[in-house]
């Protein structure tokens, strides 16, 4: 007996960070939007805990304890008492380390899924206090659609989505970690004044009403600034991602994933055809928004 979860990617359509706090966290104001890319991550009864993966950048993604799916099945089986004994597959469509939340995505798959085989019908208000003890981005990849995540990430109240947005992502070569890209933030904002992170209320109608035009023009990255000083090479993939037609681009979360939204399907397919002729990414990839969040096939 076996079972799959689909988990999806998401973008940051608003990053809004504060001043780093004492734990070494920084409030913010998190606009998520979970986008239909996914990962596929299966569990099935084994003598012990075990992890693969396969797909193009399985070779980036560790395989050991330290892997968030890993994690989220010895944490669930700790609560209950149990002994994490699954083999856990990762089938990985999302980019590593690009800022798109794959490994959330994995870790809120492996809870989902190691509840659904254990049976242990777990409430969803303690999965979703689970998701926040493995990462402040894990429990958007359980509730997907779209939502403001306050706190570190993790406190989300869900938003209304009134159409489809069509986004391309541009991968890059190679990832950013995540807490160097915050602490390349705190040194660039030292000695300013930060003000408290707040959503942006045009932002939250331009999603509300599915105007992809409005969402172009309210687009924001507190951290994008971040990312490009650490990889300067990224301006000229959102230069390229622009000419091409794009509404607008931003870095996507920590980055270096590039994402950019188009007017249409069709525009996004020429976008990404754009963006791999122009030799300023890896490869280019398109996909529509809002998608569900971890589900059980
Ligand atoms: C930036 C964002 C935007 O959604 O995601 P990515 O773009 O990396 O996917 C998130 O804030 C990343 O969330 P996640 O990757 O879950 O971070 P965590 O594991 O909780 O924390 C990793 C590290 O990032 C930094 N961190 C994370 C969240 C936060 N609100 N403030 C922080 O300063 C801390 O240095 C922390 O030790
Ligand atoms: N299941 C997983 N998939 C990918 N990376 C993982 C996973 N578990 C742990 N990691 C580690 O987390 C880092 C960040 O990966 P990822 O979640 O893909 O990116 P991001 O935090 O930029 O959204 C990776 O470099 C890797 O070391």
């Amino acid at each position: 007996m076996s079972v799959t979860v689909r988990a999806p990617a998401k973008v940051n359509v608003q990053l809004a960070v504060g001043a780093a706090r004492p734990d070494g966290f920084h409030d913010l104001a998190n606009v998520f939007l979970a986008v239909a890319l996914y990962d596929e991550v299966t569990v099935a009864p084994a003598a012990e805990l075990k992890v693969t993966c396969s797909g193009p950048d399985a070779g980036q993604v560790p395989l050991d304890r330290t892997n968030l799916a890993a994690r989220a099945a010895e944490l669930l089986a700790a609560r209950h008492g149990l002994e994490p004994a699954v083999h856990i597959h990762i089938d990985k469509d999302i980019p590593v380390a690009g800022g798109m939340a794959g490994g959330s995505a994995d870790g809120a798959g492996a809870l989902l899924a190691c509840d659904a085989l254990w049976g242990l019908a777990t409430p969803r208000e303690e999965l979703l206090s689970l998701c926040a003890e493995l990462g402040s981005d894990v429990p958007f990849s359980l509730v997907g659609g779209a939502a403001l995540g306050t706190g570190r990430g993790e406190q989300l109240t869900e938003l209304p989505v009134g159409g489809d947005f069509h986004w391309v992502f541009a991968v890059a070569d190679g990832g950013l970690s995540t807490p160097a890209v915050y602490a390349q933030f705190d040194r660039l904002a030292a000695g300013a004044d930060i003000p408290a992170p707040q959503p942006s209320p045009a932002l939250l109608d331009a999603l509300r009403t599915g105007d992809a035009r409005a969402l172009a023009e309210t687009l924001s990255n507190d951290l994008q600034h971040a990312a490009l000083s650490l990889r300067p090479a990224l301006s000229e993939t959102l230069s390229a991602g622009l000419a091409a037609g794009a509404l607008a681009g931003l870095v996507s979360g920590s980055g270096p994933t590039t994402a950019f939204l188009a007017e249409d399907p069709t525009a996004a397919e020429a976008i990404a055809r754009a963006l791999i002729s122009s030799g300023t990414c890896r490869t280019a990839r398109t996909a529509s928004s809002p998608a569900a969040g971890a589900t059980v096939r």
